[in-house]
């Protein structure tokens, strides 16, 4: 559904675009758009698909961009099937597909995907429609093997617990892997490291666009595929290999402008922390400090302006400094920057958690990964030895998954925490592994020591908030999902408030995962504080307290051990509470 008036074009060098045809608030929703295809699991589904995987019209190869939705539609079934045999998904077809450079010198394992998937999409078809001659046949192949780029150009990966409806099919299926769906609209959103719209996903796979600016007319609507407070190297680096595109956003040509008029690795270096949202605005661009003092000022003027700190420029603002907090402390501003990350990562898991309790559960996966990361960092924070071990923790996530435009803990990873098993050093190094490849393990140079209560308490939140209900998978199926686990496998469905407790999984569900934290470990309560203990309801200005302690916090400076003191004499005071 278009909630404002936007149009697509058509740019050399930047393919299908959007732009706006209005002015947009930011804040507003643009546009929410359920998928048009998806994975399919079910037979019947695919023997439909199955039926027209030879219909495709000319027209739709010629100009695609001026197929009606009916051919669309049955384009999609098409490559639907094909996505099936894939274990992949794809959709409709006015998209670009870099079939040259999929399959140009560079492709590497693509092409080999590639070729497997076209052979597969013939037999399929050969097996659909006897008797066609040898040559028609040839024709489909090339224009399913592109069919397949157009999918990894421009399918999104739904969260793995979202059951995902698709055009092609009435039901609704659930894959049993993350779905990757394509968007008739989103789907056509370019990236840009400086975004001007946010999108996350609902039940049912929708995705929600919304203004992160005001947007003039004629505009261009763009999100981020990645994580925007990488350096420009690694940003260029990731897009290449996951979407196979050189960026050409301003932010990029900035950089590159400045990079090549300043010269010397150290300013190199510190320009790695550039912040996502201020750096061209204020001019503070390549100044790290600058940039995070920013970010921190606009935390407090959103919060001024009277936003609940659940607000999603909030949340956006708290991922910005967990990142730009990371960036600093590899980069050697050491433990206080490390622990500033975790804190700002807590505050964003707890805040996503929180607002997960209304309905946007979308954001789970990021709450999850937020966990992982603040426990790793904490823990980094407070024993340098253990924080040696485990590098890779911090590592940023986005690099985490290919082709996937969300970063999502693995599935793997998210089965390993169990409720109870949370134990030193296990979950961390849970959190860590999918990230770390076998090449970047290193042997661990000395015995972790026991873990404070500080870090129990995260590990404990964090295995609470990942670990699958599997036992529960079942009989929920369908009624609803257990609050505090969005992770709970076949859970599908609209989730509504659950009338009873989840028995099948054996404890306490209603417990949510920043509360286990905190009952592990009172002192967290100052950072788990806007997000654990305010609730929705409340008004901002009850919230003023809070926000003066958040404000003392974050003006800090010193050692790290001062700052957690600080941290936890205001822990102590617990500042607000939704019982009060
Ligand atoms: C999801 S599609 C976006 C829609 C696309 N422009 C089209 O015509 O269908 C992603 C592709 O668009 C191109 N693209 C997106 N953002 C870009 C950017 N900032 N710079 C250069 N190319 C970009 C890349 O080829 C990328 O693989």
């Amino acid at each position: 559904m278009t909630r404002c008036k936007l149009y697509h074009r058509y740019a050399e060098g930047r393919g299908y675009h959007v732009r706006a045809k209005q002015r947009l608030v930011a804040g507003s929703i643009v546009l929410e758009e359920k998928p048009c295809a998806v994975a399919l699991s079910h037979s019947a589904a695919e023997e439909q698909c199955r039926a027209c995987l030879m219909n495709l019209p000319p027209k739709l190869r010629e100009d695609p961009i001026k197929c009606t939705r009916k051919e669309l539609g049955t384009f999609a079934r098409e490559t639907c099937l094909a996505l099936r045999l894939l274990q992949c998904k794809r959709g409709e077809p006015p998209f670009q597909s870099n079939w040259d450079k999929f399959i140009g010198p560079q492709a590497g394992d693509d092409a080999h995907v590639l070729c497997t998937a076209a052979k597969a999409v013939v037999s399929a078809a050969k097996a659909a429609v006897e008797g066609e001659a040898a040559g028609a046949v040839v024709r489909e192949e090339k224009a399913a093997a592109e069919a397949v780029c157009q999918v990894f150009t421009n399918s999104l990966e739904v969260l793995p617990s979202i059951p995902v409806a698709c055009a092609c099919s009435a039901e609704t299926v659930h894959t049993g892997q993350p779905p990757a769906a394509m968007y008739s609209l989103i789907s056509r959103l370019n990236h840009s490291c400086r975004a001007n719209t946010a999108y996350h996903f609902k039940a049912g796979g929708a995705v929600v666009v919304r203004a992160v600016v005001d947007i003039e007319p004629d505009e261009e609507l763009c999100i981020s595929y990645l994580d925007p407070i990488q350096p420009l190297s690694r940003r260029q680096e990731d897009l290449q290999e996951r979407f196979c595109f050189a960026c050409s956003c301003e932010r990029c040509k900035l950089e590159q402008r400045m990079q090549q008029s300043e010269a010397g690795a150290s300013t190199n270096a510190t320009k790695a922390c550039i912040s996502a949202d201020t750096d061209q605005q204020d001019g503070r661009l390549g100044n790290a400090a600058a940039a995070w003092a920013s970010l921190e000022a606009g935390i407090l003027q959103v919060e001024g302006m009277g936003v609940h700190p659940y607000h999603y420029r909030c949340l956006g603002l708290y991922a910005c400094l967990a990142s730009a907090c990371r960036v600093c402390a590899k980069l050697g501003a050491g433990r206080v920057a490390l622990r500033r990350a975790a804190m700002y990562t807590l505050l964003q898991a707890g805040a996503v958690e929180a607002v997960l309790a209304v309905g946007e559960y979308g954001a789970m996966p990021h709450a999850a990964r937020n966990w992982s990361e603040a426990g790793a960092l904490l823990c980094e924070g407070r024993d340098s030895a253990i924080g040696a071990a485990r590098q890779p923790a911090a590592e940023d996530s986005s690099r985490s998954s290919k082709r996937a435009r969300v970063a999502e803990p693995s599935r793997e990873a998210s089965r390993q925490g169990r409720p109870g098993a949370a134990q030193w050093p296990d979950v961390l190094q849970n959190a860590s592994a999918q990230k770390e490849s076998p090449s970047s393990k290193r042997p661990r140079k000395s015995v972790p020591e026991p873990p404070s209560e500080f870090a129990a308490g995260v590990c404990a939140a964090w295995a609470a908030l990942c670990a699958p209900c599997e036992p529960a998978a079942d009989s929920l199926q369908g009624r609803y999902q257990c609050p505090s686990h969005s992770f709970c496998e076949g859970a599908n469905g609209a989730r509504s408030p659950p009338e009873e407790p989840c028995e099948a999984s054996g404890r306490e569900e209603s417990v949510p995962a920043h509360q286990l934290c905190l009952d592990a470990c009172p002192e967290l309560s100052v950072l788990a504080g806007p997000a654990g203990f305010l609730s929705c309801s409340q008004p901002p200005a009850a919230n003023q307290e809070l926000r003066q302690a958040l404000q003392k916090q974050l003006n800090g400076s010193g050692e790290a051990e001062e700052d957690l003191q600080r941290l936890e004499h205001i822990g102590h005071g617990r500042i607000c509470s939704s019982d009060e």
